[in-house]
């Protein structure tokens, strides 16, 4: 069955739109872990614009679940995950200046450099996973950097959902085939949503884990809108009754 690993990265952004630790990221893991997430996801960026490093350390010794730290390896970056230690960590080229992820790695011209970087998690026992557009070409070299898995980056897959073409399914289902083949476990993430999800999941159920956060937390604020409201004007009833 394919696993839910909680992005926390808009939680952060949230926080850091006023200063202080409101809302706070530790405890939005805690509970997502409690309401039933399988792993948590953070991507810090060379520019900690969201999660920061510091985050990072302070959320490890909460992790119950699976802790998937997603990034660019840079030097800093690979300092925090070999002390840090997670379940797992997803290499991520991001780009300078993205807003978000924007494309997997070239495994072709990038093989050596992952390769280096791949062994060194090896040796610390951290379980290691390549960002990978759906694209079959890219996964033969993808599996000789010594990976032990893919995560497919689902960004196309949602636009082309999103506008009623469900061919867009179609080079992931290939690019995973060809990852089996190989000996990858596949992962998958980025704009994944409640609208998107299930039929991603039926065409590809052989994808071990999904990593969902900026479609997941808006949507927890629609959801969550009405009790909310209701909790505020209830005490705004019972100050005025009491008044
Ligand atoms: C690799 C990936 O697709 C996610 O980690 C996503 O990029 C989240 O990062 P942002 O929260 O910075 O958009
Ligand atoms: N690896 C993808 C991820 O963690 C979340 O991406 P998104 O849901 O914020 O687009």
């Amino acid at each position: 069955m394919t696993k839910l690993s909680v992005n926390i990265n808009k939680i952060a952004t949230l926080r850091n739109s006023r200063g202080g630790n409101t809302p706070n990221v530790v405890e939005a893991a805690i509970k997502a872990q409690e309401f039933g997430a399988e792993g948590i996801t953070v991507h810090p960026r060379p520019d900690e614009r969201h999660i920061r490093y510091q985050d990072v350390y302070d959320l490890s010794p909460v992790i119950t679940t699976e802790f998937n730290i997603e990034g660019k390896p840079i030097d800093s970056f690979m300092k925090m995950v070999l002390e840090v230690k997670p379940h797992q960590v997803t290499l991520v080229p991001d780009a300078e200046d993205a807003l978000t992820s924007n494309a997997g790695w070239d495994t072709i011209k990038h093989l050596d450099y992952l390769t280096d970087i791949i062994s060194e998690f090896k040796r610390n026992n951290i379980r290691t996973s390549i960002f990978l557009d759906p694209n079959p070409a890219l996964v033969e070299s993808a599996a000789k950097t010594g990976a032990d898995r893919i995560e497919l980056y689902t960004e196309s897959f949602a636009v082309e959902y999103g506008k009623g073409n469900l061919d867009g399914i179609k080079p992931y289902r290939e690019t995973t085939d060809e990852a089996l083949k190989n000996g990858l476990v596949v992962n998958a993430g980025h704009d994944l949503s409640l609208d998107n999800l299930e039929f991603f999941i039926r065409e590809i159920p052989e994808i071990a884990e999904v990593s969902i956060g900026h479609a997941l937390i808006s949507e927890s604020i629609y959801m969550g809108f009405e009790n909310t409201i209701q909790a505020y004007l209830k005490r705004i009833e019972l100050a005025n009754r009491k008044a």
